[in-house]
Formats: structure tokens, sequence, C-alpha cells
């Protein structure tokens, strides 16, 4: 393709070298560039991809698309922009062809309930015959192909090759997690979303490699709804105006109180041996009766955002119920059926601020005793182990202390810094290190009406210890351990 063509959608000056040139190939990793390609550099938090101008050229980069001047031989083109992130996402869509242009976007931001409301989307819209690509914090799905995550919205070159994917498999739709980072970082950048989801906020993600502020924050978030068509939002959320100021879409709010759009009335938490659910009566826009095998009230909210959406897609309302009701996200309270006599779940918290949603939202179901098995990545931030310990101390009957992935910790020691902080609490609760002996402790002392939760590992297959990954599934310890117990 060439240059010039792909440079059409934005503002540049030409500072070296000719339009006319045959772009092979487009990437922003040197360690990427052949022969022939447009070379992007791009500011990062840990190093400037300025710096590499020189290698690339020498290994044949044609073009460099720059935010400053650089320093190579008169042959390779360079052209300047203000925003080399900015620049990189309108490119890399010319160079796909604007696959977004030919999908249906639907982007999900939030603090909690992107990565649930993502497949909740993805499931009912594919019940009524849509082929919907996903893209998101656990992997990108196109087709039967998974391609593990390394971010929640990945890097714009990416997400346009994904979306030129899915449109060669045959998608007709996309539904993708965006974070306040992608927003910020521009990685999303050019997409015409046709609709933004907008599920609540928390003061989260703030710090040196992160947000400045809550206020940036909030306002990152909130440039989904410059580029959307149709913005569906918690309308109960206290931020909202805050998030939605110099919006530019059609807003339709979903919530518990009456103001919004889409409502849930008659909420009914549903405890059965092994089961914990929850139903409501869907009104407003659309007046069904809804039942959710994800227990919590925020299953209901993400539901609602689900809904939303899919009416818009004149979905059938048995459709809407039967992919509800189906509806799973491995890792996010992930119900593992252990007993007809307790519930047993995995689930992804590994900060204070999730487990103490998490707890306080089972506490809902009344259950026997709750039961939180947690540890702390080693390596990693010392005070999260005082506060999950505190949380878990406080809002648990009984707390199975293990690990999580201690890299180049001792397990022991990390398990100590968490005891420390139990202690400070009420919490009964026992120490095993092991992940798999601390699991099987959990299932051999459940009692009827117990729920236990196994958190913070989630949808990971694996754990870290001394820079290797071990395949670790808990999903397959569990499993091993009912074997080895006799209790399948
Ligand atoms: C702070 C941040 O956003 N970092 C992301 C970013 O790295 P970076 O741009 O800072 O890259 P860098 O390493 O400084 O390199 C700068 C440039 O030099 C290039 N380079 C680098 C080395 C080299 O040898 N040659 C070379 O050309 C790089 O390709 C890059 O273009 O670009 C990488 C590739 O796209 C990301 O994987 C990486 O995310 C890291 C892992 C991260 O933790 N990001 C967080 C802050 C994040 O984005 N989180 C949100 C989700 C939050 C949530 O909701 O939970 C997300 O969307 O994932
Ligand atoms: N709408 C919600 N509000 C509050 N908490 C939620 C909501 N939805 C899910 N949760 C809780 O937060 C956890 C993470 O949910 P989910 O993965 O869907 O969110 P996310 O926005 O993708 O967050 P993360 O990027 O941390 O994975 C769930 O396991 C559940 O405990």
């Amino acid at each position: 393709m060439k240059l010039e063509q792909l440079l059409e959608r934005l503002e540049y000056t030409c500072v070296q070298g000719s339009l006319d040139r045959e772009i092979s190939g487009i990437a922003n990793d040197s360690r990427q560039v052949v022969p022939g390609t447009l070379f992007f550099s791009i500011r990062g938090a840990v190093t400037d991809g300025h710096t590499y101008a020189a290698e690339v050229a020498e290994k044949g980069a044609v073009a460099l698309l720059v935010e400053e001047p650089v320093e190579v031989p008169e042959s390779v083109t360079v052209i300047q922009v203000k925003d080399t992130r900015y620049a990189m996402a309108l490119v890399s869509a010319a160079w796909y062809d604007y696959p977004a242009e030919k999908l249906k976007v639907i982007g999900i931001t939030g603090t909690k309930g992107k990565t649930t409301t993502t497949y909740m989307i993805k499931s009912i819209l594919e019940s009524a015959g849509h082929k919907v690509g996903l893209i998101g914090t656990i992997e990108t799905i196109i087709g039967e192909t998974h391609i593990p995550s390394s971010n929640t919205t990945p890097e714009s070159v990416k997400i346009q090759e994904y979306f030129h994917r899915m449109l060669e498999d045959g998608c007709d739709m996309a539904v993708m997690e965006v974070s306040s980072q992608g927003l910020m970082l521009n990685r999303t950048a050019g997409i015409p979303f046709e609709i933004g989801i907008f599920t609540n906020i928390e003061p989260d993600h703030i710090g040196p490699a992160e947000h400045k502020s809550f206020e940036d924050y909030m306002h990152c978030k909130g440039l989904l709804f410059r580029q959307c068509r149709i913005g569906i939002v918690n309308g109960d959320d206290e931020h909202l105006d805050q998030v939605l100021a110099g919006h530019t879409c059609k807003v339709e709010t979903f919530g518990l109180s009456e103001k919004n759009d889409l409502r849930a009335e008659n909420l009914k938490m549903v405890h059965k041996p092994g089961y914990l659910g929850i139903s409501y009566h869907a009104a407003g826009m659309i007046d069904m009766d809804v039942e959710i095998d994800i227990p919590g009230k925020f299953s209901v909210y993400n539901s609602l955002a689900a809904i939303a959406v899919c009416l818009h897609f004149k979905v059938r309302e048995a459709d809407i119920k039967t992919a509800l009701k189906q509806a799973k996200v491995k890792g996010r309270v992930e119900l593992v059926k252990v007993s007809d006599d307790f519930t047993l779940m995995i689930d992804y918290a590994h900060n204070a601020m999730s487990l103490e949603s998490l707890l306080t939202t089972l506490r809902e179901y009344e259950p026997g005793r709750l039961v939180c098995l947690f540890g702390c990545g080693g390596n990693r931030s010392k005070a999260r182990r005082f506060e999950m310990a505190e949380v878990s101390g406080r809002l648990a009957d009984f707390t199975i202390i293990t690990s999580d992935n201690p890299r180049f910790e001792k397990p022991e020691d990390i398990l100590d810094d968490i005891e420390s902080g139990i202690k400070k609490t009420d919490g009964k609760y026992v120490k095993i290190a092991d992940r798999k002996e601390a699991i099987r402790y959990a299932i051999l002392h459940g009692q009827p009406g117990d729920v236990i939760v196994l958190a913070g590992k989630g949808h990971e297959d694996y754990q870290e210890i001394e820079g290797k990954k071990y395949h670790m599934d808990e999903r397959e310890l569990i499993q091993e351990i009912l074997e080895e117990e006799n209790l399948r």
C-alpha cells in the first residue's frame, strides 16, 4: 500500500523523503521491523521508540512516523505528527482498510464489570444469529481462535488487526473492553463505536504509571462517549455526570432506580445447595423476567447493560433470557460444582477493593459460613497483603491463607505478612502455602450452607515462581482433589 494512502486521514508534515513509497508492513516495535516497514516511534512508559530510529532504518524501515526529529539516512521518509499514538491508530485502521467501519463495534468501559458484560453481550447476540468477535482482559476471540491477552485493550495496531481477522472470519459485530488507559493512550482512536457502555467507576488505577487523579480517570473513561453513537450508561452511578461531561452520543440509562430507561425490579437472591444466582424483573425498555447463574447484585447491572445493547439489534426476548441463563465467565464468580451441601467458586478478586465488593455481595446470600481462600503476589505491593487480609479477616467467617504468584519471594514470608494483617481483626484462619493443599482443606472442611471463594487466580492457568510460569488451573486442581479423595 502507498504511504500517502495510509496517511489520508491524518494531519502531518513530511519532513524528509517521499510520500510515494510502497509500504509492506507496519510496526511499533523495532524487533518486528523488516524491509519495507512503516515504523511508529512511540514514547512509552519504559523506553522511547524514537531512540530506535537508526536501528529500524538499518533493518530496512522505509518510513518513520515521529513526534520529534530523528536522524536517519535520506532514503528514509520521515513523517512528523503531534501524537504518534493517535496517528498509529488511524494509520493501522487504514492499513487494514478500516475494518471497524464494516463491523458494529460495542465498547465497554468502567472500573468493574467490563469482562463479564462483554461475554454476556456476545452470548446473547450469538443466540440471535450474529457472529461476534471479542477483545478483552482474558482473551481475544475470533471464531474458534482464542488468543490470550496481555492488556485489557491492546495497542491500536493489534486492535485493527483483530478487527480485520474478525471480518475475514465472517463476524458482523465486535464487542470489546475499553480501558481508561486504552482511551488515554489513543489505542481506540478512530473506532466508530456503535454503542459505548459505562458500567461504573470507583477510584482505581491511580498512580505514576496510570492516571494522575480520579478526575483524570473519569475524564478518560468519558472519552468513549465522544466516540460512540449510543451511550448505554449506569444511571445509578454517582459519578455519571462527570463521566458524561462533553459527550456527543445519545444516552440511555440502566440501573435499579425508577428514573432509569431500563430498570430491574423484584431482585431475588437464589441460593440452593451448590448454586448461587439472582433473578429480577426487567422493566422500562422491555418487560420480562430474568434469571442469571452468576451471583451478586452486580450481575443485575451487567445483564441490564447487555439487554439494553441487544434491544438495539432486535434480539427476541426468549433469546435474551436463554442466553443470559447460560452466560458464564471463566474466573469471574465462576461456580464449580463440588458438593450438594456447599457452594464453591473461583474469582479473580486480587485487591482489597474487589475482595471487599465480592465478600459483601456474597454475604447477602446469608451463607452458613463465608470462607475465603487467597494469597498475594510476590514482588508486588506489600500493602496489598495487609489490606486484603483486613478485608477477609473482617468479612469472611474463615480465611485460608495460601500462595498466589510468589515470584521471587519465599511463599512463607508472604503468608506471614497476610497473617499479621488478619491478626489485627477477629478473623479465624489457617495458613497452607501449597495452593492445591489449601483448596483440598477448603473442600474437605466444607459445611452445609457454606460459600467458599477461591480468590485471586480467576482465569489464570499458571503460577509464577522464580521467573517461571508453571501450569496451574484451579478447575483442574479441584477435579484432581475430588478424584484423590473419592468425592466424585
Ligand atoms: C504503561 C503502559 O500502558 N504500558 C503499555 C505500553 O508500553 P509502552 O508503550 O509504555 O512501551 P515501552 O516498553 O515504554 O516502549 C515504547 C515503545 O518502544 C518500542 N520498543 C521497545 C523496546 C524495543 O526494543 N524496541 C521498541 O521498538 C515499543 O514497542 C513501544 O512502541 O504498551 C505495551 C504494548 O502495547 C503494553 O503492553 C504496556 O502495558 C503494560 C503491560 C501495562 O501494564 N499497562 C497498563 C497500565 C494498562 O494498559 N492497563 C489497562 C487495563 C487496566 C484495567 O482495566 O485493569 C489495559 O488496557 O491493559
Ligand atoms: N458491575 C459490577 N460492579 C461491581 N463489581 C463487579 C461488577 N461486575 C463484576 N464485578 C466483580 O468484579 C470482578 C471483576 O469483574 P469483571 O472482570 O467483569 O470486571 P472488569 O471491569 O473486567 O475488571 P478487571 O479488569 O479487573 O478484570 C468480578 O469477579 C466480580 O467480583
